[in-house]
């Protein structure tokens, strides 16, 4: 047994459990422990777990994982939360470049905004439709259904039909709805890995953006308010037909507590 100390951050409500592991002390392959530390009951409690690592080039490469165990996808809010995190390790300043599953991303803390904080995310060049949803991949998978009365409607219920549909199964899917309000838009979403609705999803409510713009198919330069269970972010990106570039999520992203676990 050995003890290693963890950390605990949050952005707009999708919490993450941190390790620095610079010393790669935690076994990359080691999934059972991933589930088991994300567990609320059996373990710490968080929406997924993530490693800061050392690499080659950039400042630090961010390992994410589900709370299911499942690596290997891009997780916004993760994102903005291991940004706040190498700060406050003092491994970055205010701007940074890291490596993610899906890539290069730079990301810049706000002076005036304390913990706010904006991340690049991935272009995306493709937006298709299933029915009257539309699929887009923002770095992780995501399928988005307009809907009414988004307040009160089943999530849980709903989205978990899609995700595990004869589509989806396999690879599985982010599940968001969706309903415009003032100017933006309030999005709930099921998330793939964790299994169940989360307060936000940073790749989600990215994707959602993306997809209304498409859907009004107008071009130009966007910033559009997403308000989740959680909090609120906001997406800035360029649109030039199917092709989405600049495309940068900001919100806020908070250390929440450290501390000790053994294993
Ligand atoms: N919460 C994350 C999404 C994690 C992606 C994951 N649920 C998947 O695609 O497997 C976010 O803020 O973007």
């Amino acid at each position: 047994m050995e003890t290693h100390t963890f950390y605990k951050y949050q952005g707009a409500g999708n919490d993450f459990i941190i390790f620095d592991n610079r010393n790669e002390l935690f076994d990359r392959a080691n999934v059972d422990l991933v589930r088991k530390l994300c567990d609320r009951r059996f373990g710490i409690g968080a929406d997924g777990l993530m490693l800061l690592q050392d690499v080659e080039g950039h400042d630090f490469e961010m390992i994410y994982y589900n709370a299911d165990g499942h690596e290997g996808s891009m997780c916004g809010n993760g994102g903005r939360c291991i940004v706040a995190f190498a700060q406050d390790l003092g491994i970055t300043g205010s701007q940074t470049d890291f490596l993610a599953a899906d890539g290069v991303h730079h990301a810049r803390i706000h002076a005036n905004n304390v913990g706010w904080i904006s991340l690049q995310m991935i272009d995306v060049d493709a937006v298709q439709q299933d029915g009257e949803a539309y699929i887009l991949n923002t770095g992780s998978p995501h399928y988005i259904k307009i809907v009414q009365h988004l307040d009160t409607f089943a999530v849980f219920e709903e989205g978990r039909k899609v995700r595990y549909n004869d589509t989806y199964r396999d690879e599985g899917i982010n599940v968001n709805f969706v309903q415009a309000e003032n100017g933006g838009y309030y999005v709930r979403t099921y998330e793939r890995g964790v299994e169940d609705e989360t307060l936000a999803c940073g790749t989600g409510a990215t994707a959602v953006a993306l997809a209304m713009a498409w859907r009004q198919g107008e071009d130009g330069e966007f910033e559009t308010p997403i308000r989740v269970a959680g909090g609120k972010l906001t997406i800035r990106f360029s649109k030039a037909g199917d092709h989405f570039t600049n495309v940068f999520l900001e919100g806020p992203a908070e250390f929440v507590f450290k501390g000790e676990i053994s294993w």
